[in-house]
């Protein structure tokens, strides 16, 4: 690792090659993840159990009384800042978007835990999203499936540079995805035109493709050119 101590920014994201779920980056980070795993149960008990009224707001004080044992810590806001923290510490500069993402944290409990890794000159996805993710009955919400495409495609974009904003995400649901079972997804980069990336992305229920996406994505002005013809990845 070369960039332990530099500052931080998102271009150092780093795409798994791996379809193995990475360990988390220290013990505490594993922490997370088991309070994120049990807020994610408490979660979907809560929204699947006939519960009396009495139990679910003993429960609620119960939690409430936890959290704020966790508020009483230092309080550092934002993905940025706690890199800053562990940089300035001289600690090795962690991967905190595969934590903290809405999309594919592990120790985000609102996110679905979405692992993304490359193969070749794409990228895959697997998430399973369950009984919180519900839009239509029984099946994904549609702004959750938007959700994942945006962050398959943002990650993939690192296969030829930086990451950019989203500016257009164009989605074609084709049939129902379903909930409670593995979703694949594949994402590869189309072209490239100036600042300009354009992607595209499919979502995969055993055997059927239930929804694409094209996505244009927008590199800052002061990004990098894109690596190539390989993608630099010492640049993690
Ligand atoms: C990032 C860290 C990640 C961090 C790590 C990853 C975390 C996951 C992130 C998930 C992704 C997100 O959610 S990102 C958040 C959602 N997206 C946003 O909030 C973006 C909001 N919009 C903006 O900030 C801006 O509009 C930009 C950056 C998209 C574009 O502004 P700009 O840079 O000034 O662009 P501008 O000079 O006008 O145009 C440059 C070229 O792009 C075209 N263009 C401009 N806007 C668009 C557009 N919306 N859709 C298509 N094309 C567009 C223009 O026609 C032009 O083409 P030509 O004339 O050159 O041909």
């Amino acid at each position: 690792m070369s960039n332990h101590h530099s500052p931080v920014d998102d271009h150092q994201v780093r795409i798994s090659d791996s379809p193995e779920i990475p360990p988390a980056i220290n013990d505490n980070w594993q922490a997370r993840r088991e309070l994120a795993d049990a807020l994610r149960r408490l979660n979907m008990a809560m929204l699947t159990a006939d519960a009396p009224t009495g139990q679910l707001r003993a429960v609620a004080a119960v939690v409430h009384t936890e959290a704020a044992r966790i508020e009483a810590n230092e309080r550092v806001y934002g993905r940025k800042a706690l890199s800053n923290l562990y940089t300035s510490r001289q600690q090795q500069n962690p991967d905190l978007l595969h934590e903290m993402s809405p999309a594919s944290g592990w120790s985000n409990a609102v996110a679905p835990g979405m692992h993304i890794w490359r193969e070749g000159e794409r990228v895959h996805a697997r998430v399973t999203p369950d009984w919180s993710h519900e839009g239509p009955f029984g099946h994904l919400h549609g702004g959750v499936i938007a959700l994942l495409f945006d962050h398959v495609l943002s990650i993939g974009q690192r296969m030829v540079g930086s990451i950019g904003h989203t500016g257009t995400l164009t989605i074609r649901y084709h049939r129902p995805t379903p909930i409670n079972k593995p979703l694949r997804m594949v994402a590869d980069v189309k072209r490239i035109e100036g600042r300009k990336k354009f992607m595209a992305a499919e979502l995969w229920a055993d055997n059927a493709c239930t929804a694409s996406c094209e996505g244009i994505f927008i590199a800052s002005r002061n990004a990098l050119p894109p690596a190539s013809p390989e993608p630099d990845k010492a640049d993690t």
